[in-house]
């Protein structure tokens, strides 16, 4: 489910607006991470659905652990994994035991930044009990070093992506060439769409088939994000028209006859809820800087696509 940080703003309880990453979704590296939060855009946005924010840092620590050593090595660091659990300077840890070379460990430490980690982590009080688990083991280290992730990620085709598992561009279009017509005929939404732009289910469908991982068609075509964002400032949308317009959307999804499996079903109400509080957001008062972080992408998180 989730996402590179597509980071927007928020409001916080003085009124004034934040800079945040929105993490869908969940939003790390490794592909359990990647499953978990595949988004969010990113949120935070990088890869498909793996949460980012500039100034994260993955640390890799290659150990050499004599066959003796092994099970308490293990051992040591499943208690001091406790403590990387509760470290808020820590995004997501993994210790990877080598198939070909069963002495041969990495772990592998993603940190919200490396001044987080030398400045935060080591100085704070999670670090010494964590320290004590493991400091047996410093002798058998090869390898300690700060590494940047690239460009270069993302997912593989293992999982299709939630655009795939829809129906692709055209289940899109059918979804929301209906939900318009039912639009029209809609008390409350109507009047909101009165002078809507004659593509606009086609510009939407590009969206969300981007979002879900399809095509970035909205991205080079529309403007992307921010061009998204923009479109409903200055609205003053309220929570009834949020609520009947999510309303509709899932109905029409259901005529359409889109998959309705659990997973496909609770990861696009997911998206709905996100997304239609985003657009009040944008169209009321007090709106957000116009964002201008790449699309948000959406995936499974923790629910991936059941095959039976
Ligand atoms: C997940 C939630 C939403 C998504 C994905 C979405 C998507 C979009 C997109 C992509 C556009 C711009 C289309 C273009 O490129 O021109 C747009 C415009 C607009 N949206 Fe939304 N929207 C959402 C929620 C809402 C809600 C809840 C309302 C009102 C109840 C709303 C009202 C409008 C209006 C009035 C426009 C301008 C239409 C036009 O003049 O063409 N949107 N929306």
């Amino acid at each position: 489910m989730a996402h590179f940080p597509p980071s927007t703003s928020k409001v916080n309880s003085t009124g004034q607006w934040k800079s945040w990453s929105f993490s869908g979704v969940g939003v790390g590296v490794g592909i359990a991470v990647l499953f978990r939060v595949l988004t969010a855009g990113s949120v935070l946005a990088r890869g498909p659905g793996v949460l980012f924010s500039p100034g994260m840092i993955v640390e890799y620590i290659r150990y050499r652990i004599t066959e003796r050593q092994r099970a308490e090595f293990e051992e040591a660091y499943r208690r001091a994994a406790v403590l990387l659990g509760q470290a808020e300077q820590c995004v997501d840890y993994e210790l990877a035991r080598c198939t070909e070379d069963s002495g041969s460990y990495i772990l592998r430490i993603h940190w919200t930044s490396a001044e987080d980690h030398l400045e935060g982590f080591r100085r704070d009080e999670h670090f010494a009990a964590f320290f004590a688990e493991i400091k047996a083991y410093v002798e058998s280290i090869e390898e300690m070093r700060h590494y940047e992730v690239t460009d270069v990620v993302g997912r593989g085709g293992a999982v299709p992506t939630l655009y795939e598992w829809a129906g692709g561009a055209r289940a899109f279009e059918r979804l929301f060439d209906r939900f318009y017509e039912r639009v029209a005929e809609d008390d409350l939404l109507a009047p909101v769409f009165a002078g809507m732009d004659p593509h606009h289910a086609e510009h939407v469908a590009a969206w969300l088939g981007e979002v879900f991982g399809g095509p970035a068609r909205y991205s080079s075509e529309r403007g992307g994000h921010r061009h998204m964002a923009s479109r409903h400032v200055g609205r003053g949308l309220t929570e009834e028209q949020r609520r009947r317009w999510v309303a509709l959307l899932m109905d029409t999804v259901q005529e359409v006859g889109l998959p309705d499996d659990p997973e496909f079903r609770a990861v696009f109400a997911y998206y709905l809820e996100w997304g239609t509080r985003m657009a009040l957001i944008y169209s009321g008062p007090n709106p957000p800087p116009l964002p201008e972080s790449p699309m948000p992408r959406w995936d499974w998180g923790i629910t991936p696509p059941y095959r039976g």
